[in-house]
């Protein structure tokens, strides 16, 4: 592990070096994966870090851990909520839809979930832009695989450090580097309703996602749920179709 972690730490200066920024941001949930990245960063630039907490109507208790891992690291932070500017944003869309007749209730809940990421990933680039940072993003192997994020939402940001770990090896880099057991051991939520679970939503354990990026046999079932999930959000991971000029 100690190897591991000093060469994602050296990774990280060198991005920082190479692109000419002072430091690096994250959004700190009270989960593991942003738990990890903040150890992480708060090791490569110990003076020029900064952990954002960004409530949107979120548990007490991800505010109690956020804030636990924040004060376990020392790393500077801050708290931003966005609930009301979520819902208010959310509001005005709607009601401008609903007086034209063109609102869907059915995607009401994702609607306003991916609102939510993206309200987050707004807050952290004004944050790195007021100080000159980089945006560094959270995802996972089994996350990035699968397409379990939202584009220009979590998604959107500058530098993945551990997108090469599977979310075991992510825990055991959280034991590692002494993220506190409540984190560690709580299970994986992107927290964007009420009681919402990774593993519920996308019908499939992390065990097994990892079990399949590590090449070991799996239910068939299981794995082709992996592959309709990693090709339907294939345009997530590419480069972005355009129109070119040129015949
Ligand atoms: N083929 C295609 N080529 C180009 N673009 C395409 C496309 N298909 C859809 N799109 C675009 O992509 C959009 C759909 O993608 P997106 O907006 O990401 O939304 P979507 O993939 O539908 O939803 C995001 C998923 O990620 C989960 N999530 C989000 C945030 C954090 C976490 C977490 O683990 O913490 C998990 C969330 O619970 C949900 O299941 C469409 O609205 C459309 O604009
Ligand atoms: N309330 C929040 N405050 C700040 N950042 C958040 C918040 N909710 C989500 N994020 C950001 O979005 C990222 C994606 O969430 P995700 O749930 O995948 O990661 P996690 O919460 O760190 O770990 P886990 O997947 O185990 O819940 C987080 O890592 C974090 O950077
Ligand atoms: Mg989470």
């Amino acid at each position: 592990m100690k190897k591991e972690v000093d060469e994602i730490v050296s990774w990280l200066q060198l991005q920082v070096e190479k692109t000419g920024v002072k430091g690096l941001a994250v959004g700190v949930s009270g989960g593991i994966d942003s738990a990890v990245v903040a150890a992480l960063i708060k090791k490569a630039c110990p003076d020029n870090s900064i952990g954002v907490i960004m409530p949107i109507h979120s548990s007490d208790t991800s505010v109690r851990d956020a804030k636990a891992v924040v004060d376990k690291l020392g790393i500077d932070y801050v708290t931003i909520d966005l609930a009301k500017v979520r819902d208010n944003m959310y509001n005005s869309i709607q009601s401008e839809l609903q007086a034209n007749q063109m609102y869907n209730t059915n995607n009401e809940k994702l609607a306003k979930a991916n609102l939510s990421a993206r309200l987050r990933m707004s807050t952290l680039y004004t944050i790195a832009t007021n100080h000159n940072y980089l945006v560094v993003g959270t995802d996972n192997a089994a996350e990035w695989y699968t397409g379990y994020f939202t584009k220009y939402g979590d998604g959107g940001v500058d530098i993945l450090p551990i997108v090469e770990f599977t979310k075991g090896e992510v825990k055991e880099l959280a034991v590692y580097l002494g993220i506190p057991n409540a984190v560690v051991n709580k299970q994986p939520s992107a927290d964007l309703w009420e009681g919402q679970s990774d593993e519920e939503e996308m019908g499939i354990r992390y065990a097994l996602i990892d079990a399949y990026l590590k090449g070991e046999d799996i239910p068939q079932a299981d794995r082709k749920k992996i592959e309709t999930m990693h090709k339907r959000t294939a345009h997530k991971r590419e480069s972005l179709p355009f129109f070119s000029r040129k015949k």
